[in-house]
């Protein structure tokens, strides 16, 4: 208990005990195309992340811009790092909305270039920030709120699994889910984990074999998801999500989500060097270089036909 209340400090960075008192301004985001409000500052743009902070309500909205599939790279990774950083440290901000900047994609999991054809130190810090991501994001003291404005597939879907609450647009169009083993590789067991956690453990060993991608009424009736709403409603909603939780106190909220987590994070971070040397080890072997090249091909030659 003790370590859970230590960690449950570390994270408290937001500011405790507040109560806001501006969810009236909620009523001026309206639509995916987001106007951001006059009230809207701190806004910091990197190449591949846009944030936009509203000092009336505490919510962040972090856009990812990395075209053109948003696909989860090195550079970006660094960035939505270090833009995350920013706002964990700034204590006016109480939660943060990860979406999407670009159209019909939220993000199209880890960048397949990094892990094809590069070398062994490449992969190595590459594999070393997608872990640093994933700490940050779901060990988070903000609540943090995926708004899915598209595809979602894998890494994609692990950006979602992290956060607390998922929406997701109603279109059918658009999948989520961990689907790894269609490329000829493996989730590590903290993808498993997370998708474990959040839709059981039944349902995650169906689909994390099976590599199934879920459309959006598929991903709300097995839980991956917790909302499904109209595209011109996601901001909107995400934003008066988040103000509802605003209502609890953060430091009762803080201390019961890393009470929550703590397990899985602790698993992680135990196993976190063997994870990076598992990771390099896969993907240095032939078979897997030659899945992934395979992999890339068959995008490409979709796009062609
Ligand atoms: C022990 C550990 C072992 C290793 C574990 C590793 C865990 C891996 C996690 C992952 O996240 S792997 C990545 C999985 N991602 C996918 O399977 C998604 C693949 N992409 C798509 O299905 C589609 O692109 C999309 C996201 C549904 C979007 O479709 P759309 O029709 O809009 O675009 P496309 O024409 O398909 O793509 C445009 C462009 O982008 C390239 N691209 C797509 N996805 C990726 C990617 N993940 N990484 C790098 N590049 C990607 C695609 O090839 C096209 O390129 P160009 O032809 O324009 O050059």
């Amino acid at each position: 208990m003790a370590s859970v209340l230590r960690q449950a400090a570390r994270l408290a960075s937001s500011r405790c005990l507040t109560q806001l008192s501006a969810a009236s301004s909620t009523s001026r985001l309206g639509a995916s195309s987001y106007n951001f409000s006059p009230s809207s500052r701190n806004a910091s743009t990197s190449s591949t992340i846009k944030v936009q902070l509203d000092s009336n309500t505490g919510v962040a909205i972090m856009m990812f811009q990395n075209p053109p599939v948003n696909s989860m790279s090195l550079d970006f990774m660094t960035e939505f790092v270090i833009a995350w950083d920013k706002l964990e440290l700034d204590k006016s901000c109480r939660g943060i909305i990860l979406t999407s900047a670009l159209p019909n994609v939220f993000s199209a999991g880890l960048d397949i270039m990094d892990m094809y054809g590069t070398t062994p130190e490449h992969r190595t810090a590459f594999w070393k920030a997608l872990q640093e991501l994933w700490l940050k994001v779901y060990g988070s003291g903000k609540i943090v709120v995926a708004a899915i404005n598209g595809a979602s597939p894998a890494g994609g879907c692990l950006m979602a699994l992290s956060c607390d609450y998922r929406i997701m647009i109603d279109n059918p169009k658009y999948k989520i889910g961990i689907n790894e083993t269609k490329l000829g590789i493996v989730a590590p067991f903290w993808f498993k984990d997370c998708l474990e956690n959040t839709v059981g453990y039944r349902m995650s060993e169906m689909s994390v074999q099976y590599g199934i991608l879920y459309n959006s009424a598929e991903a709300l009736k097995i839980g991956l998801v917790d909302q499904l709403v109209p595209e011109d409603k996601l901001i909107s909603t995400a934003t008066e999500t988040m103000i509802k939780w605003f209502a609890i106190p953060d430091y009762a909220r803080q201390i019961s989500k890393a009470m929550v987590r703590k397990a899985t994070m602790d698993k992680m971070l135990a196993g976190r060097e063997a994870d990076i040397t598992n990771f390099v080890t896969f993907t240095n072997k032939d078979s897997i270089q030659k899945s992934l090249g395979m992999y890339m091909e068959m995008l490409k030659g979709r796009k062609a036909k």
